[in-house]
């Protein structure tokens, strides 16, 4: 899937790994690169006419997998240096050789099925076991109403072959769940279609798709109404090569972060993370909860706001968590989960059925994580509760079920740093689809992790 080998330089970890109290959390360390900004990039450099570059990519399994579909897809796409990639576009995408393998990556399939609509093309998309399980209705049927065909497993699953088409229907369309994959999926397939295609979102999603895609000359808006947003793209315009410095990723900077709010021996800070509001639920929620946060700003990259963020440890109290903050903070969960565990008194998060579609059902397996951990935790149709125990307190000593999922695993590992007794996660393989500096990040900051 990877060109050139050189993007992994170590061999990623893999199998389990014991998290235990460490005598020095503390230290600065850089933002690892923005996954979602990493896939966008390579796969709009990938339609363009001429050649991009992009500096600062995430060298992550999943973004790897995509730069390997765009490249069977045609375009050229190299790695030139350390997170520097050059890509010579191909403005028409051919039918690949073999399946596309996204991996572990529900952005990575289900952008690019949007994005390979508008070409002249059959494509067939596998994955791995978690990705395989996941919905992908969600996009075919947009994707269909705009005059593709597809061919999905049971249940709207993988693997799905989808034939495009050079003579797709501009829609209006308002997706059923908040999902900013979705509508970048209508987005990307509205560059080829016929007229203007519009998304609305009740609830507005994380907007990369439209920020990045003007950068190479497509005629894509969005327009924010209250806490929602209508992104409008007009189909036919040629796309353009541009050049991509990819800021940092405020969902991995969170890892980080949390073992210095639970664990920490002195400050913990990460530098040059985006602070997108879309992105930034989060860091929100942990000033809610008494945080000794400072966020200051770092300048910009891509039209990103950037802020180095530093943490000490400290007492943290319970809060409640509305639905409506859920889209800035999708993935966060599960790690909030656990920074609400040494948090005083209890944590209620709601509006949360989309966690049951990630990459495991991280509801189900977040508050499995906390109760193999002695902490005692409420599972809901849509909701979470958590009875914190206060910075000190929590048990630990469990062994944590990962389930293919990154984010749980470096949850599990966090939880292992604070808790009473070392946490165990069965397999650490996964991280490195999204992180794969979390271990020399966290052994650089002193965690105890072996
Ligand atoms: O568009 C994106 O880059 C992403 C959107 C979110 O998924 P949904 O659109 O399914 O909520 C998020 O969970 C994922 O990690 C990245
Ligand atoms: C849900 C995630 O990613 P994806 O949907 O791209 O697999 C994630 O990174 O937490």
């Amino acid at each position: 899937m990877v060109s050139n080998g050189k993007a992994a330089e170590h061999p990623a970890a893999s199998g389990p790994r014991t998290a235990r109290r460490s005598s020095r959390i503390e230290g600065i360390r850089a933002a690892s690169p923005d996954k979602s900004i990493s896939h966008r990039a390579i796969m709009l450099a990938g339609m363009a006419q001429g050649i991009s570059h992009i500096e600062g990519l995430l060298e992550s399994a999943d973004v790897l997998a995509t730069a390997g579909a765009v490249r069977a897809l045609g375009a050229n796409v190299e790695r030139t240096g350390d997170g520097q990639w050059q890509v010579k576009g191909a403005p028409q995408w051919r039918s690949p050789d073999g399946d596309l393998d996204l991996g572990n990556s529900g952005t990575g399939v289900r952008l690019l099925m949007g994005a390979a609509a508008r070409f002249d093309l059959t494509a067939r998309f596998t994955g791995d076991v978690s990705l395989s399980s996941r919905p992908m209705e969600r996009v075919l049927a947009p994707l269909r109403l705009m005059g593709v065909t597809t061919i999905a497993a049971d249940g709207g699953r993988l693997p799905v072959t989808l034939n495009g088409s050079t003579r797709l229907n501009a829609i209006t369309y308002t997706p059923p769940v908040a999902s900013a994959q979705v509508k970048s999926a209508i987005l990307l397939a509205g560059l080829g279609a016929m007229g203007e295609t519009v998304v609305i979102e009740p609830e507005a999603t994380r907007a990369h798709t439209e920020t990045l895609a003007p950068l190479f000359g497509a005629d894509m808006t969005m327009e924010r109404d209250g806490a929602g947003l209508v992104a409008r793209v007009r189909g036919g315009k040629a796309l353009h090569a541009a050049d991509v410095h990819v800021p940092g990723d405020p969902s991995s900077a969170a890892f980080p972060l949390a073992a210095g709010l639970v664990a920490g021996t002195g400050p913990v800070t990460v530098t040059g993370v985006m602070t997108n509001p879309a992105r930034f639920g989060l860091y929100r929620v942990l000033e809610m909860m008494g945080a000794d946060i400072s966020i200051t700003p770092a300048g910009s990259r891509a039209g990103e706001a950037l802020a180095d963020i530093t943490v000490r440890p400290g007492t943290l109290k319970g809060v409640q968590v509305e639905p409506h903050i859920a889209p800035s903070m999708i993935d966060e969960y599960p790690i909030l989960s656990v920074i609400a565990a040494f948090a005083e008194g209890v944590t209620h998060m709601t509006g949360l059925a989309e966690l049951r579609a990630k990459e495991s059902d991280r509801l189900a397996a977040s508050a499995a994580l906390l109760a193999a951990n002695g902490v005692k935790v409420e599972l809901g149709e849509d909701s979470l509760t958590v009875h914190g125990m206060g910075q000190g307190d929590v048990p630990g000593g469990g062994l944590v079920k990962t389930l293919h999922d990154h984010r749980l695993a470096m949850a599990g590992l966090v939880l292992g740093l604070g808790a009473k007794d070392p946490v165990t996660v069965d397999d650490v393989a996964m991280i490195a689809t999204s992180y794969p500096g979390f271990f020399d990040d966290m052994a650089a900051l002193g965690a105890d992790i072996a």
